[in-house]
């Protein structure tokens, strides 16, 4: 199997495999300690040494879409996480689709996020469609200060169902958060109906952000793993891990 390294994010405007390491395929296994590591289609690969040539060594690399509506916060919620910053000032809409890479050390296990930030506006949304068959998870933002994308979020869950792998991992995120600890505002009180996991996130203050991204490797991990006496919740965990205390920055 040949050594894999994480690259630097790039503009992907053609096809959704042209700008991506991991192509079609599911998370791939590259290296592995101390356990093996079981790929997405079924393929277990032996534990391998550690590749040293980059400080962004991965052992398996999923795909995850940041999707929802014009203007909720899907890339500042991407840059917190990948830079550490808020991207204040005029809001510039995203044109098209692109990527950046992070890896994340889960459990020592080195699992690359390809994270893919997409166009919320309206125009862009059959470009976006062809990218959902290839991702592994799916992060759908809404704003909890703004109810029209609360409103739209049964629409953007139809698509997903249409256009994603039936088995993606699916999560939402109320961005713009206002608040710190625990609390949850009344959009995302109502959220819950949807019967998908979901916690509130602030791309501004950083709240959460983290969290957000390590709680879907962590249950990419464990699928891949396929470790059947590790289940893992991803709402659980989420829940145990929010922050409960802290200033309120947003
Ligand atoms: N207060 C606050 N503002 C935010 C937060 N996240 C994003 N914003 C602001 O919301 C606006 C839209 O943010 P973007 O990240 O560009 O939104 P987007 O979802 O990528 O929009 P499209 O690219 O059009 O799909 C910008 O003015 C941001 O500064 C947040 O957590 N809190
Ligand atoms: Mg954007």
């Amino acid at each position: 199997m040949s050594r894999k390294k994480a690259v630097k994010g790039k503009a992907a405007t053609s096809s959704p495999s042209a700008g991506s390491p991991t192509g079609k395929g599911n998370g791939k296994a590259v290296k592995s300690s101390p356990a093996s590591i079981v790929q997405g289609n079924g393929v277990v690969h032996p534990s391998r040494p550690s590749i040293s040539n980059s400080s962004e060594f991965y052992d398996i690399a999923f795909k995850v879409m940041l999707v929802g509506d014009s203007g909720v916060g899907k890339t500042c919620l991407l840059v917190r996480f990948k830079d550490g910053a808020f991207l204040a000032g005029s809001f510039i809409s995203t044109v098209g689709i692109d990527f950046r890479n992070k890896v994340l050390n889960i459990d020592g296990v080195k699992v690359k996020l390809q994270i893919w930030d997409t166009a919320g506006q309206e125009r862009f949304r059959s470009v976006t469609h062809a990218y959902y068959r290839d991702a592994h998870a799916l992060l759908l933002l809404y704003d909890v200060t703004n109810k029209a994308s609360f409103d739209n979020i049964q629409a953007w869950l139809t698509e997903i169902h249409e256009y994603a792998q039936q088995d993606v991992v699916l999560m939402l995120l109320g961005n713009k958060a206002r608040h710190c600890g625990k609390f949850i505002s009344p959009i995302t009180l109502a959220v819950q109906e949807f019967g998908v996991p979901y916690m509130e996130t602030s791309a501004k203050s950083g709240l959460n952000v983290e969290l957000a991204f390590t709680a879907v490797a962590k249950e990419l991990k464990h699928r891949s793993m396929k470790d059947p006496s590790e289940k893992f919740k991803l709402q659980e965990y989420v829940n145990k891990e929010m922050k409960g205390t802290g200033c309120c920055r947003s």
